[in-house]
């Protein structure tokens, strides 16, 4: 479902992503691990249509992103890094206005708001404007407008970064509970978290993928656990 074709992108004398090539099958939870700087955000922007590549491509259930950008865009939901929320509207002005954008009216706009409230308990904020809400509930929030439209894909950029430890399994949950239906990728620095929800990881550092495989084979191959495999692979 999610095909990448020697992505690069640099930013002046930085080589950001460094080619990397990837497929991720429906069902798949992807982890994307790597250092600070690694690359893993820009590699996420480039699938998601934020960002241009220097060169390579992807697609995303057949759309290309830079010959069919809108129409990969419609089969993606994505989590960015800082989720760049309108802080002055309410969590209901910010889903609806989301609404609007991907065109969802009606009663099927309904469902989906009340879907998604619910999937990621933002009920009790549902009023607040976004401003005021916790770092965890704005995150909630932006992963409430990634699932909106029930997306084949999901691109969640450290969706768990600021989540007490409740939070933290609630969304791992979630996105367990979605994965069988779509394909996943995660970018997160927290090694259990590969555990809890990936099938698979990457670990990329300066820009280019060092290791695919899956968590498992990771533990056996280095007999150790997934920290001391990362720090090996990494340092
Ligand atoms: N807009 C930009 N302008 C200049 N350099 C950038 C820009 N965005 C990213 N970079 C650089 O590209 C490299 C990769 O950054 P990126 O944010 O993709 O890494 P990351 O793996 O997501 O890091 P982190 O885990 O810290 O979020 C870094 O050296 C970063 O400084």
């Amino acid at each position: 479902m999610i095909k990448v074709e020697e992505l690069r992108r640099t930013f002046g004398p930085i080589v950001a992503v460094d080619s990397i090539s990837f497929e991720v099958e429906k069902g798949e939870v992807l982890g994307f691990l790597g250092p600070n700087g690694a690359g893993k955000s820009t590699a996420m922007k480039m699938i998601t249509c934020f960002l241009e590549p220097d060169s390579g491509t992807a697609s995303v259930c057949g759309c290309d992103i830079i010959k069919s950008p809108v129409e990969a865009r419609k089969k993606m939901g994505y989590l960015a890094e800082s989720a760049p929320a309108y802080n002055e509207m309410t969590v209901s002005g910010f889903l609806n206005f989301i609404c609007d954008a991907r065109e969802i009216k009606g009663q099927e706009r309904k469902d989906a708001v009340e879907r998604v409230v619910n999937m990621c308990s933002i009920e009790g904020v549902y009023h607040q404007s976004i401003e005021t809400l916790s770092k965890g509930y704005k995150r909630r929030v932006g992963l409430a407008q990634a699932l909106i439209h029930d997306p084949e894909v999901m691109i969640l950029d450290e969706p768990t970064d600021g989540l007490d430890p409740n939070q933290k399994h609630e969304v791992r949950e979630l996105i367990n509970s979605m994965a069988k239906e779509k394909a996943t990728v995660i970018s997160t620095h927290i090694l259990e978290e590969v555990e809890a929800v990936c099938s698979r990881t990457i670990i990329i550092d300066k820009g280019k993928i060092l290791v695919d495989s899956t968590p498992d084979k990771l533990k056996q191959e280095h007999n150790c656990g997934l920290d001391e495999v990362f720090r090996k692979i990494t340092m």
